[in-house]
């Protein structure tokens, strides 16, 4: 039986996208597997499920590399609500995730011609037991060198929903991830410290409203960008000094977003805006657990979307250099 994916992008964080009204129609982890293999076309980070839902506009499951399935996903989540967005003729739309039902709009281009949207990125929470991490008797790890991890580098524990780790640098040397690797790798592993994996992000302030984030994956490895964790960076990166902006510009490998921090006493309204691209339509044969791609139809919006990366890498040697 033939079936119709989108391949989509937010940053360079790229996902199949299936729309359906049965939740229970495929093996979804079976199936992610082999999409996200890099053998068949490259490959991607997760698939993004759009299903229908009984209290908002749709509902959005996200499904990692690996099979695993995550709360949440700021870059997919754009891209879900163009998709359902243009499907309903509106501008703005409630998507349901896991945790939340998130606000989502389209937005002012980021860039010329660049499929824009605005998303909300919520319940945002600092209490290691929600995501889950555990470290000596803490309940929080909030800007604190742990020698276990790092001699140098203080790190933020936040869930937004899905588990972050976000390191703030003090160098610009936006070439080497060695140490992120390693440590990556162990918490993504058997060990004492997070029992379900985190995704794991060096940040390298580069002015007073500007940081280039570098994310290692949950369930994926290094990705292009984490939208979820560029949001958590800002708010970090806010929150210890390292920027001071309600709009902090996000760089990454796959691009750049805008990330929009507002706090009211000890409540956080993040905002993650950025572009959600669509670059071609795949026909895939699906026989119970035998798959094929038979078709794949290219959109025109990629050849736009790398004049936006041609954009940010000057930016980024200007700013690193
Ligand atoms: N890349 C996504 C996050 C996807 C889920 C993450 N790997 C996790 O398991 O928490 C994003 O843009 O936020």
């Amino acid at each position: 039986m033939i079936y119709a994916f989108l391949k989509v992008h937010g940053s360079g964080n790229t996902f199949y996208l299936y729309n359906t009204n049965d939740e229970n129609e495929l093996d979804w982890v079976h199936l992610t597997k082999w999409l996200c293999d890099k053998n068949n076309e490259g490959g991607a980070d997760g698939l993004l499920l759009v299903l229908p839902s009984k209290t908002a506009d749709a509902k959005m499951r996200v499904i990692n590399a690996d099979g695993s399935e995550a709360s949440m996903c700021g870059n997919g989540l754009r891209c879900v609500a163009r998709y359902v967005c243009e499907k309903l003729g509106k501008t703005h739309a409630n998507i349901e995730t896991m945790k939340a039902t998130l606000h989502v709009k389209e937005e002012a281009q980021i860039f010329e011609s660049i499929p824009t949207y605005a998303v909300e990125i919520s319940p945002v929470s600092f209490d290691l037991s929600t995501l889950p991490m555990v470290y000596k008797n803490q309940t929080e790890i909030k800007h604190q060198i742990i020698e276990e991890f790092s001699p140098s580098i203080k790190f933020t524990a936040v869930s937004v929903p899905n588990p972050h780790l976000i390191g703030i640098l003090e160098d610009r040397n936006i070439s080497d991830f060695t140490h992120q690797e390693q440590l990556a790798q162990f918490l993504n592993s058997e060990n004492d410290y997070c029992v379900d994996g985190i995704n794991v992000s060096y940040v390298y302030p580069l002015k007073n409203d500007t940081i280039f984030v570098r994310t290692f994956e949950r369930g994926v490895g290094f990705t292009n960008a984490c939208g979820t964790a560029m949001t958590a960076s800002a708010l970090v990166s806010n929150l210890n000094g390292a920027v001071d902006a309600e709009v902090v510009t996000v760089y990454n490998p796959g691009g750049f977003v805008k990330c929009e921090v507002k706090q009211q006493n000890d409540d956080f309204q993040l905002t993650l805006i950025g572009n959600a691209t669509f670059t071609a339509e795949y026909e895939i044969d699906i026989k119970q657990l035998d798959y094929s791609i038979i078709e794949i139809k290219e959109t025109k919006e990629q050849e736009q979307y790398e004049k936006c990366i041609n954009f940010v890498n000057k930016e980024l040697t200007a700013l690193t250099s």
